[in-house]
């Protein structure tokens, strides 16, 4: 169970346990509620640092934007509210999750629209999404059952909370048979993403991850990787690709703000390469582990210290 001591909800802190909503609240009912997820890591100066901190929150404002959501504080004070947060749970590392969300008042899908926008910002310590040695050896997945939905039926430069009942199907379903993650098609039955991450796969030293034009999410973390592979000298490509070609990928990786850069070593019972991290990946994964510590100076933009 996730436990802190604070959150910050509405402009103020308060105690975890009186962080509560009605439960008439639009958001429970229909999904409309917006929200990010941000990590803080502890960095080598001795202090510690929110990784691409304003990104996260410009992405947050956006998604509200498209679904017609007026958050009532400033993106400033949104930023303010994260290193707030960390700080008041004493939190040199973790991981921030801000959430905007229609609150309670109307009933009913359209009426909720003129309910209070509430906004809070939760800061918990969350090691490897997909696990210590998933991170070290790799992960086996699954090509879901479940279809990434259509650009016109998600909103995919939004994170909405009800576009992820798609990603709950999909990650239970891999998990139930034995998968530690899903991989959606999308309508057209090309790769997408996982269902909390994006894909990269590597063949003949070149990395490809499908464009933004796709059904994915436009990840912070698959655009740290763009830059890191362009200044490691990787040829990069924005192409979709096909699940056979992920089976024949000499190498397969994840990316996600939780995820971080996760090796997959087998799609569908299909070894990748040589079924373990391949060469490139573990460059790139160092890189952006080190990036992250603000071990690698190019990079220092990135990092908002507290
Ligand atoms: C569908 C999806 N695709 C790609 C990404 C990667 O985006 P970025 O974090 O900006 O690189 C994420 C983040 N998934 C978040 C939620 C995970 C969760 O279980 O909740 C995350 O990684 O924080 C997605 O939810």
């Amino acid at each position: 169970m996730i436990k802190a001591d604070k959150i910050w909800i509405d402009g103020k802190l308060v105690a975890f346990d009186d962080a509560k909503v009605h439960v008439l609240t639009h958001a429970l009912h229909y999904g409309v509620g917006v929200f990010e997820g941000i990590r803080a890591y502890k960095t080598a100066d001795g202090r510690s640092a929110v990784f691409r901190l304003k990104e996260h929150v410009q992405r947050l404002y956006d998604s509200a934007h498209i679904v017609l959501m007026e958050i009532p504080v400033p993106p400033e004070r949104l930023e303010q509210a994260c290193v707030e947060v960390l700080k008041a749970n004493k939190l040199d590392a973790g991981y921030l999750r801000p959430l905007a969300f229609f609150g309670a008042g109307a009933m009913g899908v359209g009426a909720g629209a003129t309910n209070p926008v509430q906004v809070m910002v939760a800061a918990w310590p969350w090691g490897a999404y997909l696990s210590e040695e998933g991170l070290k050896k790799g992960i086996r997945a699954k090509v879901s059952s479940f279809t990434r939905m259509h650009v016109n039926v998600n909103m995919v430069r939004a994170k909405v909370s009800g576009q992820y009942v798609n990603s709950f199907l999909a990650t239970r379903e891999a998990a139930m048979a034995g998968y530690e993650e899903a991989i959606l098609l999308d309508t057209e039955g090309y790769v997408a993403e996982g269902s909390g991450e994006n894909i990269f796969i590597v063949k003949n030293g070149v990395l490809q991850t499908p464009p933004l034009s796709a059904p994915v999410l436009a990840g912070i973390t698959r655009d740290s990787v763009l830059r890191i592979a362009k200044d490691l000298g990787v040829p990069v490509k924005e192409e979709k690709f096909t699940r056979d070609s992920m089976y024949l990928a000499d190498e397969l990786f994840m990316t996600g703000t939780a995820a971080e850069v996760t090796p997959v070593r087998e799609v569908d019972n299909r070894r990748i390469g040589k079924g373990e991290p391949g060469p490139i990946t573990k460059r790139i994964q160092d890189t952006y582990f080190k990036a992250v510590r603000g071990e690698e100076p190019r990079y220092r933009e990135w990092l908002t210290p507290y």
